[in-house]
């Protein structure tokens, strides 16, 4: 090497980068947690039931519910078992699905879940959390209750997307090329929600963009650096989960969508998020948001046939607690058990009653479109 040119190089990459810290690879951690055949039946049965009722071949209502985050996943089992329970109670007019969300985008900063900083106190132990996530959707297939979660880190569906039923693109990323590319290789179905302003075009084309063949950069299981290619996600759908300009759950609304979706040659059928911006992030407008959506349901208009299914964010105890990262690594956090650390929850009673409240409704349509 030139020493006078070696003297005179300037660093020009990796300036603001402070360290990397290499990780397993996706091959060795599923490797040390492998599902059994009987977990992957779970949650490929999962897949075949979304797929049904979101394509109007079965006509049970989808319900996705469960905590805004997991970050106990002593709690979140807790959750877990009792809504298997439930769901096998109101197998016949509700497909229940587990929320499991490990990844949470910020609208600026905040602890972003469980695989970022699975001791919330910002030690970011990511090799934990991605290990963690994965032993929590093994632990739960084994109540042989099918799994929801969003997609947000274009990498980390290596490592557990085979525990997955359905997936997200949230209102942040569904605009985002990399989450449509990443979203028409996933194996299963996957929602995108519209984006924050209320507008349903992004979610419309990020559905085109999804279903169609993509090639880009990402990793194999190896680990390794790839080219990957796609054949494209046949099972995209809607999400409606209101915007800055208010909700967007109604009947109007949810007409509207549908067919807009049609006229673009997508899935009419859609999910309504009764959460988020569509309940103005409380917990006791989300509860009404659902029996508005259960009186669609009944109501036997065009919004009933379009509606497909309900998201709703729910854990044991009311409400959300603030979490103080600084407190979590003082250790003097005395987090309440069961409450939500990220958007507030209906508690467990309310989400039982609203679950049956759906299942009345459910059965209501069924007879109706008869
Ligand atoms: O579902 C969770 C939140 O709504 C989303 O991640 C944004 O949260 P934030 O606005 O508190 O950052
Ligand atoms: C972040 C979420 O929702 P949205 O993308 O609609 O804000 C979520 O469902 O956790």
């Amino acid at each position: 090497m030139n020493p006078v040119l070696n003297a005179d190089k300037i660093q020009t990459s990796n300036l603001r980068v402070t360290s990397f810290s290499a990780l397993q690879t996706p091959q060795e951690i599923i490797e040390e947690l492998p599902a059994t055949t009987e977990q992957s039946a779970v949650v490929d049965r999962g897949r075949a039931e979304i797929r049904a009722v979101m394509d109007g071949v079965d006509n049970r209502l989808l319900v996705i519910v469960g905590p805004c985050s997991i970050h106990d996943p002593e709690a979140g089992l807790d959750y877990a078992r009792r809504l298997a329970a439930v769901a096998q109670q109101h197998s016949s007019e509700l497909l229940i699905v587990l929320r499991a969300y490990f990844e949470k985008p910020r609208t600026t900063v905040g602890w972003k879940g469980l695989i970022n900083d699975p001791r919330l106190d910002g030690s970011h132990d990511v090799a934990a959390g991605l290990r963690t996530a994965r032993r929590f959707l093994l632990d739960v297939a084994d109540l042989g209750l099918p799994v929801a979660t969003e997609f947000l880190e274009p990498i980390s569906p290596q490592y557990m997307a085979d525990l997955v039923s359905w997936g997200a693109i949230g209102a942040r990323t569904t605009e985002s090329q990399i989450h449509r590319q990443l979203a028409s290789g996933l194996s299963m179905p996957i929602g995108f929600k519209n984006g924050t302003d209320g507008g349903l075009q992004v979610a419309l084309d990020a559905c085109t963009a999804a279903s169609a063949a993509q090639t880009f950069l990402g990793i194999d299981e190896a680990g390794r650096a790839a080219m990957v290619s796609t054949a494209g996600n046949a099972d995209t759908h809607l999400i409606l989960r209101g915007g800055n300009a208010g909700p967007n759950y109604d009947a109007a609304n949810v007409v509207r969508a549908a067919e807009l979706l049609a006229e673009a040659g997508l899935n009419p059928r859609l999910i309504v998020d009764a959460s988020h911006a569509n309940s103005g992030k409380s917990h006791h407008r989300q509860a009404e948001v659902a029996l508005d959506v259960a009186a669609q349901l009944e109501g036997a208009g065009h919004s009933a046939s379009a509606i497909a299914g309900i998201m709703l964010e729910s854990f044991l105890v009311a409400g959300a607690q603030k979490l103080d990262i600084a407190d979590q690594a003082a250790d003097d956090a005395g987090l309440v058990y069961g409450q939500s650390v990220t958007d507030a929850c209906m508690d467990w009673d309310m989400t039982v009653s609203t679950l049956a409240q759906l299942a009345l409704s459910s059965v209501q349509r069924a007879r109706v479109s008869r």
